[in-house]
């Protein structure tokens, strides 16, 4: 397999108007850059434009440094105010877990990660209970324990001061069980990714596939979002559906459901990682 090339990843987002896509281009090929993948798209409703550019060097030209690449771009963001970031590929998002006892996602991200197939650095588990610390040691990834004495504020500075202290840029709720509280959940704005076991809108809440049984649907399926201080109502990044039918019991929905959640959070936490996800007010652009 042919190594790839170092490459950078352009995103952006600003009130839309004539001259973006020619401008980021311009100023790319000028400087001698080369497009790999360029995807935007036009929120004609809000006014609002995003772009997600990925290049590499075309010539020996080329200011080879992202902060380089940054000064480069700067006066082309000002002149439009563009929202934006310039990463190089090869700087992996680093993200911190959070778990309570169901294993199922974070058992599918150690290993995607372990094996090369999730493009983040695992920083640290956290969990408000024991149970999966040998899984997370194992993938020798470290496990702290959340203090249960003290309630949820002392929990929850537990969290924030793992997020800090390993200068993590995403916090993933892999089926963490608690409800982050307005202050935690709105420091960790645009940061922080949960998994809801259901198609939301759908069962938003606890016990979702009992309720799910109860309603008799045959549709079940899982939601990856941005977590806000309303509950399962942040901003949706991936979502999938399997469908079931009337013999399924509880437990059949629980076991279908399993791979379905892991399956959509691998996804959502890939495409953020790669940075393929802007926010867009109450919803998202993902750029697939
Ligand atoms: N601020 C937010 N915090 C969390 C969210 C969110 O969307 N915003 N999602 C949850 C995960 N989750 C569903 O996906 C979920 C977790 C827990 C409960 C719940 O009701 N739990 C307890 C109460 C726990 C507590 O008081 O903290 C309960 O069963 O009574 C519902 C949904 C993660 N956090």
């Amino acid at each position: 397999m042919t190594d790839r090339p170092r490459s950078w990843v352009l995103t952006l987002t600003c009130d839309d108007r004539p001259g973006i896509v020619a401008a980021v281009s311009g100023l790319l090929a000028e400087r001698g850059g080369f497009i790999l993948d360029s995807q935007q798209y036009a929120d004609l409703d809000s006014g609002r434009f995003f772009m997600r550019v990925e290049f590499k060097a075309a010539t020996d030209g080329f200011p080879g440094d992202t902060t380089a690449l940054r000064e480069a771009m700067a006066p082309v963001a000002e002149q439009f105010a563009f929202d934006w970031q310039l990463n190089d590929t090869a700087d992996k998002p680093r993200i911190l877990l959070a778990v309570s006892k169901g294993s199922h996602c974070l058992n599918d991200l150690l290993h995607r990660w372990k094996s090369g197939g999730l493009p983040v650095e695992i920083m640290g588990v956290v969990s408000n209970h024991p149970t999966l610390r040998r899984l997370t040691e194992w993938h020798g990834v470290p496990f702290h324990e959340l203090p249960t004495e003290g309630g949820k504020a002392t929990q929850e500075a537990a969290i924030l001061d793992h997020f800090e202290r390993t200068r993590s840029s995403y916090l993933i709720l892999a089926r963490y069980m608690q409800i982050l509280s307005p202050e935690l959940s709105h420091s960790l704005s645009g940061r922080c990714i949960n998994i809801h076991h259901s198609f939301l809108p759908s069962f938003k809440g606890a016990k979702p596939y009992h309720r799910a049984h109860e309603r008799g649907v045959k549709l079940i399926g899982a939601t990856a979002h941005f977590v806000t201080d309303d509950l399962d109502e942040g901003p949706i990044i991936e979502q999938a559906v399997e469908r079931v039918d009337h013999r399924a019991s509880i437990d059949d929905l629980i076991r279908i459901g399993r791979d379905i959640e892991a399956q959509v959070l691998a996804r959502a936490v890939g495409w953020v990682a790669e940075r393929r996800v802007i926010l867009n007010g109450r919803r998202t652009v993902v750029f697939r």
